[in-house]
């Protein structure tokens, strides 16, 4: 299975320690979010930082296609001119979001309480996971979607003449369903709320705030409660997207499975909903130091020094996993090289990313000669020590970015090589990251 071009094989070998520092790029959800409230509000947002991930590219086209203009000055460097809450145009054409889960469930939020119609559609990844997840509360707005069997894209939204404010509560830990209702709930009159039983990354609210919308956020027994005061007049902003966790995860997770390695990973967001699998790591064993700790860009950062580290299996909570929750696929590969056994318990969200990602894990790590476990909602690997994963194997992706630089990553700490089917779906979400790990004396190379 192919990603949007032709599949790219990939494969990562044991080589020398890594060092360097290693500058990986912006947050892919603070990004989406930037051209977002851009195009929502009134007047130029400059953003600095930018992801170039396909992921985010798509949404800017989708900014474009709602009637904002969005222009790239430089690297990183970008700006929206917006329309304004309730100020959408209808698109002409299909709004494809690629590969983007985040892309097409926060835009269909945020077109879903105007008097516009729009038809979304994404790659053969995304046309597999469930849309009604958002459609069902942006029902309660009044929008309405004619979609595939399952709530499958291709969709068509048609959105709320007379929105009327919602008060929800999510039934699984997802950003993006609360991110969805919260855009609806801009251009409704009165307050939306959602209340949220186990927090999630909280971008979109930070964001609002930023922009001058009203978001208080209370904690109750229920869990928390976020209101939004319906339509503000949101004032564009400069950001400063800051970089990106869940990328960093693949060189912090390589250095401390190489021998010898010592690298620096610059400005990496701190953000408690965000931060999961630095605390996992340091539970293992991990040799991550977190120096110059500051705010940058309204989000806690620090530069990380990581250091090759015996690991040690552990029982990660399954509170934590919304805050590690794109870093359990890197996480399983760590844990086959540490020793003893890793148990991922609430984890049943990674079945409806790109890929099922347990299932994926599961596969290419049996097919690296490693033990595994799995239930619906759990991931157990048994860890064979440093140098104990014999690899050798080719690992199918799945058209899933996290997938392929995971096994990459356990390539250059296995015996045998690991070769990925596809690593084209890594340009969506770390489009330097070859690059980058060479820069730090990985091996990893395509097929000629
Ligand atoms: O809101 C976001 O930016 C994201 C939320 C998470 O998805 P869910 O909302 O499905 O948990 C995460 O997996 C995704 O990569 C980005
Ligand atoms: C799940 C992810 O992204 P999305 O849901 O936006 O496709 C991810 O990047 O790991």
């Amino acid at each position: 299975m192919s990603g949007h071009g032709d599949p790219i094989l990939m494969t990562a070998r044991k080589g020398g320690p890594l060092s360097g520092v290693a500058e990986v790029p912006g947050d892919k959800s603070i990004s989406h979010r930037a051209l977002i409230l851009g195009a929502l509000s009134v007047g130029r947002t400059e953003i600095t930082g930018l992801l170039e991930g396909q992921d985010v590219l798509d949404t800017a086209k989708a900014m474009q296609a709602f009637g904002a203009t969005v222009t790239q000055h430089g690297p990183g460097a970008w700006s929206v001119e917006g329309v304004g809450v309730g100020g959408f145009a209808e698109p002409e054409a299909v709004i494809d979001c690629g590969n983007s889960g985040t892309g097409v469930r926060l835009i269909m939020g945020c077109m879903a309480s105007s008097a516009l119609t729009a038809t979304f559609t994404g790659d053969a990844s995304l046309r597999k996971r469930p849309m009604g997840r958002v459609t069902d509360p942006l029902a309660l707005f009044g929008a309405r979607a004619y979609g595939r069997e399952g709530g499958r894209l291709p969709m068509t939204v048609v959105g709320a003449a007379e929105p009327v404010p919602v008060c929800y509560t999510t039934p699984m830990a997802s950003a993006q369903v609360k991110s969805a209702v919260l855009l609806a709930g801009l251009n409704a009159p009165g307050e939306t709320v959602v209340i949220e039983k186990t927090p999630t990354r909280d971008h979109t609210e930070r964001m609002l705030r930023g922009f001058g919308a009203e978001v208080t956020v209370e904690e109750t027994p229920e869990g928390n409660r976020i209101t939004l005061k319906g339509q503000p007049e949101l004032t564009a902003q400069k950001v400063a997207v800051p970089r990106d966790p869940s990328s960093a995860a693949f060189p912090v997770c390589a250095a401390l499975l190489v021998p010898g390695s010592d690298i620096m990973v610059p400005g990496v967001s701190q953000n408690p909903t965000r931060n999961g699998l630095f605390l996992t790591l340091k539970e293992m064993g991990a040799n991550i130091e977190f120096l110059n700790e500051r705010e940058e860009g309204g989000e806690p950062v620090a530069d990380l020094r990581v250091r090759y580290s015996e690991l040690t299996g552990i029982t990660v909570p399954a509170a934590r996993a919304a805050s590690q929750i794109d870093e359990y696929p890197v996480l399983a590969a760590v844990a086959a090289c540490a020793r003893g056994t890793t148990t991922m318990p609430g984890v049943h969200e990674l079945r409806v990313k790109e890929s099922d990602r347990i299932d994926a894990m599961a596969r290419g790590l049996e097919a690296c000669g490693v033990k595994i476990e799995e239930d619906e909602d759990t991931l157990i690997v048994h860890g064979l020590g440093p140098d104990g994963v014999p690899g050798g194997a080719t690992v199918a992706t799945h058209i899933d970015h996290r997938i392929a630089m995971s096994f990459l990553v356990l390539g250059l700490a296995s015996q045998q090589p690991i070769t990925v089917d596809d690593g084209s779906p890594i340009a969506t979400s770390f489009p330097v990251f070859e690059e980058l790990m060479r820069g730090l004396g990985a091996t990893i190379t395509r097929a000629e």
